[in-house]
């Protein structure tokens, strides 16, 4: 890392000065910097066949400054990074120091090689800057070696998948009304209302709303039309009960509370702490006065304790594999999906305890005693994570008086026919509909009776994991308040009764 000393004062007129920075040139040191950080999570995530949080999350999260140009950074040198990699290699001239820096090493070698040669400020950019030479002749042998002409060639030799799709954008009825939005939006884009989903907004692709004032004020949110359909196919109603199991970072929470119009209460669970202070932000950005922000494991809540005895409806979006936003994420720029890794081994033991988990919270959610409404709902393709989830629990879903239902019936789009019902369940799909969703509904019929032997407690889970979680959660609640709430955020809790984060 670069360390830019403090300007000394002169000694003599001998002395050389040191050139101060210039604006584009301390943009372009961040930026690189930046970008770095974001390509190593998702680098390390990518080898370890973990699932991190997508590009675009890890950009747009705030301790990213420069977030434009870091985007762009990062999906370019991304994009180009099996050149780079194999250009590296060629020439031969990263020393163990450098190596341990590599993500960084990739950011300026694309910005040398094929980028806007602007401001090479740095130590790293010295460093790679004065074996330019060296590079050049590496990416000219590739070049030859793999029989092309040029750079262009080279690219579509790793082709990328089209991910051009319409973006969407939610009205937070909380804020704005529909109409107002649509007025504000067409000053500057080509807008018309979604044809399925009430408050959603359909504007061309790869339109960049994310400094527009609406969306920096909150009064619409950058939602998917997928993900804009689970809250919808809820619909809890002004003044119910409602818990969101899995909620960070919150984009589905606050369309709840938009949808009750802020009448009632919405709980808000989520296990991660690091997560919380993301869901606590989309929370306070959507100006909700209904929402209780919860650090827990929903799978340690007990149903019949009384915050939660009069829940009436239960969102529950669990951690799912991710496989049906994978262009939305850009995965495909990763060297996991180039190399066609995703079907491998360690991926099909992923999926089998992603859908253990989604098992066992959807048993859960089954046992609250004045949840009518049950949601579950996963962005993933994946049988394993969707009709089989479903399938296995059901007979437990009707011993407690669910069934399934339909939500949007006019969607098309129905289950795989793998169980008896599939044709309420919802799929959408990666390429026809540019993202990969599941959603069910299950809904309690009135006067249904719920089973003796089946009464609302944790008895899925054995007595040692109730205990260990119940633990975990104690712990974890007494970790959060004076890591994440500090200053500012604490002040505003305090100050504005509105929201509240609980601990358990
Ligand atoms: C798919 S994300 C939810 C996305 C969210 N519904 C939205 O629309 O913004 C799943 C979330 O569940 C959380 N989670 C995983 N296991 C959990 C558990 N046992 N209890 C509560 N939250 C959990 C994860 O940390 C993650 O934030």
């Amino acid at each position: 890392m670069a360390r830019f000393k403090a300007k000394q004062p002169s000694s003599g007129a001998a002395e050389k000065k040191k050139p101060r920075m210039s604006n584009a040139e301390r943009s372009a040191y961040f930026s690189r910097r930046e970008a770095a950080k974001v390509l190593r999570s998702v680098l390390q995530g990518d080898a370890h066949r973990r699932a991190v949080a997508s590009i675009k999350s890890l950009v747009y999260s705030p301790s990213i400054k420069n977030k434009k140009a870091t985007f762009a950074l990062v999906c370019q040198t991304l994009k180009h990074l099996p050149i780079i990699k194999d250009v590296l290699e060629g020439a031969n001239i990263l020393n163990s120091r450098w190596k341990r820096q590599v993500e960084l090493v990739y950011i300026i070698t694309y910005d040398i090689l094929f980028g806007q040669e602007i401001s090479f400020v740095g130590e790293a950019e010295k460093f790679l800057l004065q074996r330019k030479a060296s590079l050049q002749s590496a990416l000219a042998r590739l070049l030859v070696r793999k029989k092309m002409k040029r750079i262009e060639d080279l690219l579509d030799h790793y082709q990328t998948p089209d991910v051009s799709k319409p973006r969407y954008v939610r009205v937070n009825t909380l804020k704005l009304d529909v109409d107002s939005a649509l007025i504000e939006l067409r000053k500057q884009y080509m807008v018309e209302k979604d044809d399925l989903v009430p408050d959603l907004l359909k504007l061309p692709p790869k339109c960049d709303l994310h400094d527009h004032p609406l969306v920096m004020n909150g009064s619409v949110f950058m939602q998917g039309k997928a993900s804009s359909m689970v809250a919808a196919a809820l619909d809890p109603e002004p003044g119910w009960e409602v818990l969101d199991a899995c909620a960070a970072p919150g984009n589905k929470t606050v369309h709840l509370a938009a949808l009750m119009r802020g009448k009632g209460k919405v709980i808000a669970c989520e296990l991660n702490k690091e997560r919380i202070k993301r869901l606590a932000d989309t929370v306070r950005l959507s100006g909700a006065c209904n929402i209780e922000v919860f650090h827990s494991d929903f799978l340690s809540l007990d149903p019949k304790d009384p915050p939660y005895s009069k829940v009436r409806a239960i969102l529950l979006d669990p951690s799912c594999s991710g496989s049906g936003t994978v262009a939305e994420r850009l995965d495909h720029l990763l060297p996991s999906h180039a190399a066609g890794l995703s079907a491998n081994v360690d991926e099909t033991e992923r999926l089998t305890k992603l859908a253990s988990f989604q098992k066992k919270a959807l048993t859960h959610a089954l046992c609250f005693p004045q949840a009518e409404r049950i949601v579950y709902s996963t962005c993933s393709i994946h049988q394993i994570e969707n009709e089989d989830v479903v399938k296995s629990i059901l007979p437990l879903a009707a011993s407690h008086g669910f069934r399934l239902a339909t939500p949007f019936p006019q969607w098309h789009r129905r289950g795989l026919p793998v169980l008896e019902g599939f044709e309420h369940l919802l799929r959408t799909d990666p390429v026809e509909d540019k993202e990969g969703f599941f959603i069910a509904l299950f809904i309690k019929e009135e006067g249904s009776v719920i089973h003796p032997s089946l009464s609302p407690d944790s008895s899925h889970l054995s007595r040692v994991e109730r205990t260990k979680r119940k633990n975990l959660s104690k712990k974890e609640a007494r970790i959060i308040m004076p890591t994440l709430f500090g200053g500012m955020f604490k002040m505003f809790l305090y100050s504005k009764p509105c929201f509240r984060v609980n601990l358990k």
